[in-house]
């Protein structure tokens, strides 16, 4: 039996080992090439497992075809100042874009600096040493480092090698070798900005309370301060031989109530999102690429806050495109409610949503992904 990591001759790349439940309910284990390595070997033709689109497709943000979106910006600071035309600002973003970006935050620009230092200096580290850098949780619970939501040999491979973390509620990972060794301050420099950030999310879920005319904490009192989770995904998207051919990420929406995302190298770009009258999600026309400045923070509304505010925001379509000539990083911080703690939509809304028990939900949205349409939210809807 070979060894995790080890080359073998027939192919002479790496893997990571995924563990996944397959349709008949046993636990599987499979083998996935290590992206990085692949780009690293110089390769030049796209394995078929990475095909996703069809040949023509018009996807990168340099395409033809393929238009811009430009976010809205708020200025959190400004909505601390009681500013009513930012808070309409925000209202409007949460339900018809689903993502926006945040100014006026609060998170030290020192702080970013240094996260996006370690990050790089992890994916810059080779196979071996991130390996022996970061343990493992151990289960099929899709942590660590390696892959996303890998479900079958036959599914298409997403462009990307990924570290996951749960660094909140602390204490989350006691006794688990999870954090990376090296660079040897990533845990520090990872948990000052994860806590910065719950501030700025906390700041978020007030103001989009107030943005809907609630009660200030309607959002946040389903927030336990102890029981809380924010889980850490640092995603590391290489060049790629056919951008045409491979995503960085398929077509999704995020679980979480929000993530708040931050893009390391600047001047790429990835991110886009869907706007199309319907879920067509293959139609060429309807993905669009997300305009991004350098350094700026990106809050993108998840299921569980388009449940939680009644269908006040929604939760955005979105993917990530790779690039031929440039890799991409960025990190992504999911907030959720206590997984056992049972949600409820602040009512006044669309009156469609149902309480549902925050860890329940997104375990049933993990087991049916990928979809093409937005199946699981329906879990939560009324009869
Ligand atoms: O890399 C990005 O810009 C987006 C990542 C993303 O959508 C995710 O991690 O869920
Ligand atoms: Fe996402």
């Amino acid at each position: 039996m070979e060894m995790e990591g080890e080359k073998t001759e027939d192919e002479g790349f790496f893997f990571h080992e995924v563990s996944f439940v397959d349709r008949d309910g046993r636990l599987r284990t499979s083998r996935v090439p290590v992206v990085q390595e692949l780009d690293r070997r110089g390769i030049t033709q796209l394995p078929q497992r990475f095909v996703q689109l069809k040949p023509g497709d018009s996807v990168g943000p340099t395409q033809c075809c393929t238009g811009s979106e430009t976010l809205q910006t708020i200025d959190l600071s400004m909505v601390r100042d009681g500013s009513a035309e930012e808070l309409a600002k925000l209202a409007e973003a949460a339900k018809q874009q689903g993502m926006f970006l945040i100014k006026g935050h609060g998170v030290d620009s020192s702080v970013l600096d240094e996260v996006e230092a370690v990050v790089k200096g992890f994916f810059g580290l080779s196979f071996e040493e991130k390996k022996s850098s970061v343990g493992s949780y151990g289960s099929a619970d899709n942590m660590g480092y390696g892959r996303n939501f890998v479900k079958s040999e036959d599914q298409p491979l997403d462009w990307i090698d990924r570290l996951a973390i749960k660094a909140l509620p602390k204490g989350a990972t006691d006794g688990l070798n999870v954090w990376p060794h090296k660079p040897a301050n990533f845990r520090r420099a990872m948990e000052t900005y994860v806590d910065q950030s719950r501030n700025v999310l906390d700041q978020v879920l007030v103001s989009l309370a107030e943005s809907f005319s609630l009660d200030k904490h309607a959002f946040l009192h389903q927030f336990d301060p102890q029981g809380s989770e924010m889980n850490v995904r640092v995603n590391y998207y290489p060049p790629c031989p056919r951008p045409d051919l491979a995503l960085g990420i398929t077509p999704h929406t995020d679980a979480s109530a929000l993530t708040l995302l931050t893009q390391i190298s600047h001047g790429t770009h990835g991110l886009q999102v869907f706007r199309g009258l319907d879920h067509d999600l293959d139609s060429r026309s309807g993905w669009r690429t997300v305009v991004w400045p350098s350094g700026a923070l990106l809050v993108i509304v998840g299921d569980l806050f388009e449940i939680i505010s009644d269908g006040r925001g929604e939760s955005p379509w979105h993917r990530v495109v790779t690039q031929a000539d440039a890799e991409r990083m960025s990190i992504a911080l999911f907030y959720n409610p206590a997984p056992e703690s049972e949600i409820s939509p602040v009512k006044g809304g669309s009156g469609t949503y149902r309480k549902v028990v925050a860890g329940e939900y997104r375990m049933h949205l993990y087991g049916i992904s990928p979809t093409k349409k937005k199946e699981a939210i329906l879990h939560a809807k009324k009869a």
